[in-house]
């Protein structure tokens, strides 16, 4: 009997599973109807490509949400002492940034050419408007308040989670936190020069916390790479011409990638 009706509700081509009581469907759990009607075109007539343009763009944002979940609550757990939590996190992070840098593949499917057909609609908007992208370079420890009276055109809202982030602990801060947990002295740039050494030579005794150091390290070597692939992408598609953000465009893009969340990992390197 049991198995008869297993076999009705789910061996059958003509059942109707997934309807019980008409209430939660996979269309109106993940909002579809709401998200499928986001991609308006600026073009007119419609550029074929600017629904790609939009798409890749909205996906990033969406990922970019995740990734400051993500990092938040890596953050959180380091605040805590929390170390296989926080490693654990940041390895999702690391995950989705790959993708994120991967998806560049997915844009230069389309031409310079095509892309000429919609971009002089889009200034004076640009990625450098994007308030999440800011908010993880802030949440990872690189908090320059300059990008805020930079932005045009945020609202009240979007200042309000710039000044947060500003305001609040960065990855950096809640590791030093755990530095200071495992009983080093994080005063100085020296002191913590010496406790990144002593971890790294004693992994036996400092595995968690050499691991999230690593980890850390990785999260800054993937934002790096996603800054490098874009500048390239960027020169593919518009050469040296000026951005539409008002930037030089190419050459401001390549001013950024020195930028690094934690130098003295980096410097550690040198003394290994
Ligand atoms: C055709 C593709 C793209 C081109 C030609 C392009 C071009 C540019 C340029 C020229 C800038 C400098 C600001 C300006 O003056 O406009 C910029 C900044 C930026 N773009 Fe793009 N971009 C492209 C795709 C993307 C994508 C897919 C993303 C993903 C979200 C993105 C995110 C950003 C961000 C976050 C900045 C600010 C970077 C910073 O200040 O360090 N861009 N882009
Ligand atoms: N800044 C780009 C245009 C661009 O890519 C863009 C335009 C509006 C919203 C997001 C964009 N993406 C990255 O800058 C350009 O100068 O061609």
């Amino acid at each position: 009997m049991a198995d008869e009706v297993v076999a009705g509700r789910w061996g059958g081509t003509d059942v109707d599973f997934g309807e019980e009581g008409g209430r939660l469907t996979y269309g109106s759990y993940l909002r579809l109807p709401q998200l499928l009607d986001q991609q308006r075109l600026e073009s007119d007539p419609p550029a074929h490509d600017e629904l790609l343009f939009i798409t890749i763009h909205q996906v990033y944002e969406l990922w970019f949400k995740q990734v400051l979940h993500e990092l938040t609550a890596s953050r959180n757990a380091m605040l805590n002492n929390e170390l296989w939590l926080a490693q654990h996190l940041l390895r999702r992070v690391h995950t989705i940034e790959r993708t994120l840098t991967q998806q560049v593949d997915i844009l230069e499917t389309m031409t310079p050419q095509d892309f000429g057909e919609f971009r002089h609609r889009l200034s004076p908007a640009s990625g450098f408007q994007s308030v999440q992208f800011r908010e993880i370079e802030f949440l990872s420890a690189a908090k320059d308040p300059s990008f805020v009276r930079r932005f045009r055109g945020l609202t009240d809202a979007e200042t309000a989670r710039l000044e947060l982030r500003l305001d609040e602990p960065s990855l950096w801060d809640a590791f030093l936190a755990v530095l200071g947990h495992a009983g080093f002295a994080t005063d100085t740039e020296d002191s913590i020069g010496d406790a990144l050494r002593k971890a790294a030579g004693d992994r036996a005794h400092y595995g968690a916390v050499w691991e999230l150091a690593e980890a850390l390290l990785q999260h800054d070597e993937l934002a790096a790479a996603w800054r490098a692939r874009h500048v390239v992408m960027v020169e593919r598609m518009i050469g040296t011409k000026p951005g539409t953000g008002g930037s030089s465009g190419a050459t401001y893009l390549r001013s950024r990638l020195d930028l690094r969340y934690y130098p003295l990992l980096w410097d550690l390197r040198s003394s290994l």
